[in-house]
């Protein structure tokens, strides 16, 4: 595996598109990897790609008062799982470099501002200023995301649909830890008692889930009350549980029928932890 650190050398080292023997599979991640960024990798592989992983720990998708300083980073474990698990080049950009003084653009969308964006303001902007700036540089025919980032799977898919992208966009379901906590790099915050208690947060999400018979739409948003009831008896700081439309990801309106598939996202934080989950709801029919 080559690591690359300058815009220059991943230039020079990926293949042009006209050269490409393989797909080229881009998978961009924040680093302080685990399982679940290996999944992202391994699907690219076995779909025959051959895999660029960007690690970019990205300031323009932090609030001034959320977590950048304190984020995680390790990066020779990143390189060891990363050459471990397949990969052909790792790219750590330089910050600087990457981001320029280009900030000031902003890419909005109506649901750039609802749910995780409503809550963490320019997030969604700044995620996907810099995950079109990856593309750009890296030419990929492919792109891996993950399901647990369920709103910015849904975003980046928009943002290369509408603007035709020429890259595929593919989306890898989460991958949990067996007590059925998805992983994810902000895990290593919870302390010991923290850690025993956060897979509850899916739980409710499978119980929810178990429950849903809707006759009409006011039965959605009890359930919605309900499971915002039991997060917050089991000691969660729900941000929001939102039933969405798996189409629009707007919510599910009164004009939704009852037997309209749904995807149920929640954000909830649990100490100074702060997690997010959702889970597929099918097409009920009562
Ligand atoms: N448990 C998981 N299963 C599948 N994909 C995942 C999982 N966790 C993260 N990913 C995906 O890996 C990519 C990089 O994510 P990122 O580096 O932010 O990791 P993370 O664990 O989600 O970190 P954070 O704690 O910041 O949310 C994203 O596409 C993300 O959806
Ligand atoms: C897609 C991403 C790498 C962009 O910085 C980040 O939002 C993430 O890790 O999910
Ligand atoms: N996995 C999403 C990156 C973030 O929370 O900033």
């Amino acid at each position: 595996m080559e690591i690359l650190t300058s815009l220059a050398d991943l230039k020079k080292a990926l293949p042009t598109p006209e050269r490409r023997q393989r797909p080229l599979a881009l998978v961009p991640t924040m680093g302080a990897l685990h399982d679940g960024h290996r999944a992202l990798v391994r699907k690219a592989l076995e779909e025959g790609g051959e895999v660029v992983a960007s690690v970019f720990v990205n300031p323009l998708q932090f609030g001034p008062q959320e977590d950048f300083d304190r984020y995680p980073r390790t990066r020779e474990e990143d390189i060891r799982l990363l050459e471990a698990t397949g990969a052909s080049w790792a790219f750590f950009p330089d910050a600087a470099e990457l981001v320029g003084d280009s900030s000031g653009f902003t890419i909005s969308h109506p649901v750039a501002g609802l749910y995780c964006g409503a809550h963490r303001p320019g997030h969604f902007s700044g995620v996907l200023f810099i995950v079109s700036k990856l593309f750009h540089l890296t030419r990929p025919d492919r792109a891996y995301f993950g399901k647990k980032d369920r709103q910015q799977l849904f975003l980046i898919d928009r943002m290369v649909r509408e603007f035709a992208f020429p890259v595929d966009v593919r989306g890898v379901d989460t991958v949990r830890e067996e007590d059925g906590l998805a992983m994810s790099s902000r895990n290593r915050y919870l302390d010991p008692e923290e850690r025993q208690h956060a897979p509850e947060l899916y739980r409710l999400l499978t119980i929810a889930r178990e429950r849903y018979a809707p006759r009409n739409h006011a039965d959605r948003l009890d359930l919605a009350s309900l499971l915002v009831g039991d997060m917050k008896e089991r000691g969660f700081r729900p941000e929001y549980v939102v039933f969405v439309h798996p189409e629009t990801f707007l919510p599910l309106s009164a004009e939704d029928p009852p037997e309209t598939p749904a995807i149920l996202i929640t954000a909830a934080w649990l100490g100074k932890t702060r997690l997010i989950d959702n889970i597929d709801i099918p097409a009920f029919h009562g």
